[in-house]
């Protein structure tokens, strides 16, 4: 426990039992015997011996009929002391004398001139009995200059007054008063400890000096060791009874132990997290002297306490104290050393945090697709070469391509080479769009939503043109990417899947048929061409196509006349606004995108190249 002060805790040790059971002896002991106390501050001092870091100091008081005294100035000078708390909730005495001592002498000529003012007096059953409760205090005082630290452990040593039976103890009225006074003292303890025991939301510290200054050994922040005292006189039976029952209550008393530290330099403010996980560097080494053995102790019932120790098991009075290591009832922010990072600090590492995820995800997806894109590719070879050779086209070399990049079907009768290049070409070409498109997918996630959809809306267009154009596999890519920025839309997903299913096949794909762009009624009066043009757009998409845009007037006939697909999608993602403009002007009626489910009739009503779910759809009407 001596270990445990230099370790910056307070340890508290008393003597408790029925008056004359010998805790007076325990504790100071005799010339020839000495006790606790003489025993402590040698050991202190011989544990000091060249580390001029560390200082002791004593403050020693007397709880006398319920009044603190210091026991270091004379009894007519001495005052009855203040009991207070400070603000972390640490129970002191005001005013209170502290001496520094520099060695073992002279904390023996300073004892032995306070233990003189201490109240004692004789009684029929003690010649000497103590009158009060003497609390010596040893003060040790560690600075480390390398960690800039200063740990203030204490060494509590308690002499209590023993309780008594009046009737045993012959006491007069004056005597009877004291008696009163340390009983009710003592009846204090007790019910402090049941309180603990019991898990009590109150515990009646408050109810006398005594308790209130032991506070910390009891269920407080020391490390605590009670001795109780038992005398073998057959008339104290009673009192051995009360006091083994006393003992074996307090050994369930759990402390929770915290070093005592502050910072020798100002700022900043290392952690403590390092001492919690490690014992202090000035820590004597843990040795018992050999020619120091411990003091012939009565009944020792220690109530250490541990994190992680829910109860306090006995231990041999001989037994080392465990180091103490953990560091508990220390603020949260001074536990845990983390940089303090700005508000801008934060943002910057999600946000990389997110761009990395993203990225991840997205070089995922480029896999995924390559190997998707690979496996048709190779699928789509190898129908060729069943095609060829089942002689659906035939020419001199048995194969056919119908993905040329001009959409054109090729003759039957083109020839092996040029088909081979053309599907090279094609390849290669895809290979480069796809590889350029996995940098537009890194550039996605800063898109705003607005933005996804209209460019998603250009790919759709430039997709449903080439898909026109039965140019499927072409047509695929450019719907997977607008996939890529519209990825919730369910017709888009169909529209891919069935195109797969075609090119996969080898099947044509005819897209549903295109709805002309109603005309507005302010712009320009429907005539009746138009309404039979409009009328009869579902049953000849490709002319109602050209015939819609006849009827827009206003410039429109020559964009809708534009080769529309090819020169846009190579273009930058820019284009897409274009694309978007022109597949716009394609652009049906909404009442076809409800009934194609494509889109919402609330959106229909505001925005007429409005997507399905997210603008996509629009091309498709
Ligand atoms: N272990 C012991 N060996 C020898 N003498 C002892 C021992 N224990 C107690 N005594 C003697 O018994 C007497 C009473 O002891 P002591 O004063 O220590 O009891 P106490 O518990 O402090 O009593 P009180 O509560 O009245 O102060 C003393 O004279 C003391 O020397």
């Amino acid at each position: 426990m001596i270990d445990d002060v230099f370790s910056g805790l307070t340890v508290t040790i008393f003597a408790y039992g029925v008056t004359s059971s010998g805790k007076t002896h325990t504790m100071q002991g005799t010339k020839t015997e000495p006790g606790i106390i003489p025993r402590a501050v040698e050991s202190l001092f011989r544990k000091i011996q060249y580390r001029p870091n560390i200082s002791i100091s004593v403050s020693y008081m007397e709880i006398y009929k319920d009044e603190v005294y210091d026991l270091l100035v004379d009894r007519e000078n001495a005052p009855k002391l203040p009991v207070r708390e400070n603000g972390s909730g640490q129970v002191f005495v005001a005013h209170l004398s502290e001496q520094p001592i520099s060695n073992v002498e002279e904390f023996e000529w300073m004892y032995t001139e306070a233990t003189r003012r201490r109240s004692v007096a004789s009684t029929n059953l003690n010649r000497a009995s103590s009158r009060s409760h003497a609390i010596l205090t040893l003060l040790v005082r560690v600075e480390d200059e390398v960690l800039g630290k200063a740990l203030t452990g204490k060494l509590n040593l308690v002499d209590l007054a023993g309780s008594e039976n009046n009737k045993l103890t012959g006491n007069d009225p004056s005597r009877m008063a004291e008696s009163s006074a340390i009983n009710k003292s003592l009846s204090v303890l007790g019910q402090v400890v049941h309180a603990l025991n019991q898990g009590a939301s109150r515990v009646p510290y408050r109810n006398s000096k005594l308790t209130r200054i032991l506070q910390d050994a009891l269920g407080g922040s020391s490390i605590g060791l009670l001795i109780c005292n038992i005398a073998p006189p057959p008339k104290y039976r009673q009192d051995t009874l009360n006091t083994l029952n006393f003992a074996t209550r307090t050994k369930n008393i759990e402390n929770k132990p915290v070093v005592n530290e502050k910072d020798l330099k100002p700022a900043p403010k290392p952690s403590m997290s390092r001492h919690a996980s490690q014992p202090p560097q000035q820590r004597p080494p843990p040795t018992r002297q050999p020619s120091e053995p411990p003091a012939p102790l009565p009944t020792a019932v220690p109530t250490r306490s541990r994190i992680g120790r829910p109860s306090l098991a006995p231990r041999s009075s001989l037994a080392r104290p465990e180091p103490v290591t953990v560091n508990v009832n220390i603020p949260p922010q001074q536990q845990i050393q983390q940089p303090v990072l700005s508000e801008e600090e934060i943002n910057k590492r999600i946000a990389k945090a997110v761009e990395a995820e993203v990225a991840k995800r997205l070089a995922e997806h480029e896999m995924q697709m390559k190997a998707e894109r690979e496996k048709v590719a190779a699928e789509r070879r190898s129908s060729l070469v069943e095609e060829g050779s089942s002689g659906r086209f035939e020419s001199s070399s048995g194969r056919a391509d119908t993905s040329g990049t001009s959409g054109k079907l090729e003759d039957p009768g083109m020839g092996h080479t040029s088909v081979d290049e053309e599907l090279r070409q094609r390849l290669s070409e895809l290979e480069q769009r796809f590889e350029s498109g996995s940098s537009e997918m890194r550039m996605l996630s800063d898109l705003s939503p607005g933005s996804r959809k209209r460019t998603g809306r250009a790919y759709v267009a430039l997709a449903r043109a080439q898909s026109e154009k039965n140019n499927l596999q072409l047509a695929l890519e450019l719907y997977r990417k607008a996939e890529a920025y519209v990825p919730d839309n369910i017709k888009l997903k169909e529209r891919i899947i069935e195109i797969e299913w075609a090119v996969k096949n080898n099947k044509a794909f005819k897209p549903s048929p295109k709805k002309p762009k109603r005309k507005k009624a302010k712009k320009a009066p429907r005539d009746e061409n138009s309404k039979k043009s409009h009328s009869t757009s579902t049953e000849a998409p490709a002319v109602v196509l050209q015939d819609s845009r006849d009827e827009n007037s206003n410039g429109k006939r020559e964009r809708a006349e534009q080769p529309f697909g090819s020169s846009l999608l190579f273009g930058s993602m820019a284009s897409g606004h274009v694309a978007a403009g022109e597949e716009e002007s394609m652009c049906g009626g909404s009442h076809k995108r409800q009934a194609e489910g494509w889109e919402t009739p609330k959106r229909s009503k505001k925005m007429r190249s409005s997507s399905i779910a997210d603008g996509v759809g629009s091309e498709d009407e």
